[in-house]
């Protein structure tokens, strides 16, 4: 469905010229959800955006649905839907007669178009809602709206740029699980940006990280999660004397990495952390170690990005989180 060789972006200023897209060789099949995940800055929407014929690639190739993205861009665009950041819809407009014009756009006529708007819009739990003006919708209702426009002519491929950002918890899982029946009602294939680590685990078979304009791991969250980084470890004593002690037996474990120490608390990576919890449960003991916590955790994406690049993506994200907006 997607298929990019080598795909580039330079944004040329006068002074200096940013690399936005580096290279980037992306493939993906019909049928699958795939989650782009990195950090502000790291090229997600410029590769989004010249996916979908908005802007043009400086180098390289892509071709969406077998057309390339510069030689047949019409082609492109009909076979696609594109749900960027903020909203599409205009505001004074009726839910409705927003989607309709959409669908018109694209060459439906009007009846189909209404039928197919009104079909999608009680997919995305918007029924009883056609007549109200768009500014009159809720942060969540907008964003499912704007879900409704992208797939108003039918496409095969839907690409989301961070479609859940600024939603509170509730209204993200809505809008999921409705994308999530879509997806498999009109057997679309999904392409989606998020800053939500726990989204892309969950909502996406395949996760491609980006940094600095590449992809750096392409793969499922597993075995990215299974490659990158093991079960973490932490342990509390009584004191920082007493943990230092155990952090010093851990380092010779085979089964600990990257032991580090924090007053009274150790971390570690740990492979098969839960198996290994009795073995250093007796090690301590026979130290004389008394432990007073003791937790093992499956590793996060955050985890993974850690270890390829030696920084946390939640960090990056945490300092331009947008305010979430009310419930709908
Ligand atoms: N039109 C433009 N002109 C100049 N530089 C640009 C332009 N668009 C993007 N950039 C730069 O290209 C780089 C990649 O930006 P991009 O928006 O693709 O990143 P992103 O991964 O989508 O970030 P975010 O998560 O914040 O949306 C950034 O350094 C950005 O400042």
């Amino acid at each position: 469905m997607i298929e990019t060789r080598g795909l580039t972006k330079d944004f040329v200023g006068r002074k200096d010229t940013v690399h936005a897209v580096r290279g980037v060789d992306l493939h993906v099949e019909r049928g699958e959800t795939v989650a782009v995940l990195g950090p502000n800055g790291a090229g997600k929407t410029t590769t989004m955006r010249m996916l979908t014929t908005l802007t043009r690639p400086t180098a390289g190739t892509a071709r969406v649905a077998g057309y390339d993205v510069v030689q047949h861009p019409a082609q492109v665009r009909q076979r696609l839907g594109y749900v960027g950041q903020g909203n599409g819809a205009g505001h004074g407009q009726r839910a409705l007669d927003e989607l309709v014009v959409q669908g018109v756009t694209f060459g439906m006529n009007r009846r189909a178009a209404r039928a197919r708007a009104q079909d999608l819009m009680t997919g995305l739990d918007l029924a009883g809602k056609e007549r109200t003006k768009v500014s009159d919708l809720s942060g969540g209702q907008r964003r499912r709206l704007d879900v409704a426009m992208g797939l108003m002519h039918a496409p095969e491929l839907l690409v989301l740029d961070e479609p859940s950002t600024g939603l509170d918890p509730h209204n993200r899982a809505n809008l999921w699980e409705h994308i999530t029946a879509l997806r498999e009602e009109h057997d679309i294939t999904l392409l989606l940006t998020t800053h939500y680590l726990d989204e892309a685990d969950t909502m996406a078979a395949r996760v491609v990280i980006v940094d600095d304009g590449q992809i750096i791991a392409d793969d499922t969250p597993e075995s990215l999660k299974s490659k990158h980084a093991g079960d973490r470890l932490t342990v509390t004593t009584a004191n920082a004397e007493q943990t230092a002690r155990l952090a010093a037996r851990l380092e010779e474990w085979e089964a600990t990495s990257e032991v580090r120490l924090d007053g009274a608390t150790l971390t570690a990576g740990i492979t098969a952390g839960s198996t290994r919890v009795p073995e250093l449960v007796r090690t301590a003991d026979a130290d004389g170690i008394p432990i007073t916590d003791l937790q093992v955790r499956r590793p996060t994406l955050d985890d993974v990005f850690l270890t390829l690049t030696g920084r946390s993506l939640r960090e990056a994200h945490a300092a331009t989180e947008p305010t979430p907006e009310a419930a709908a």
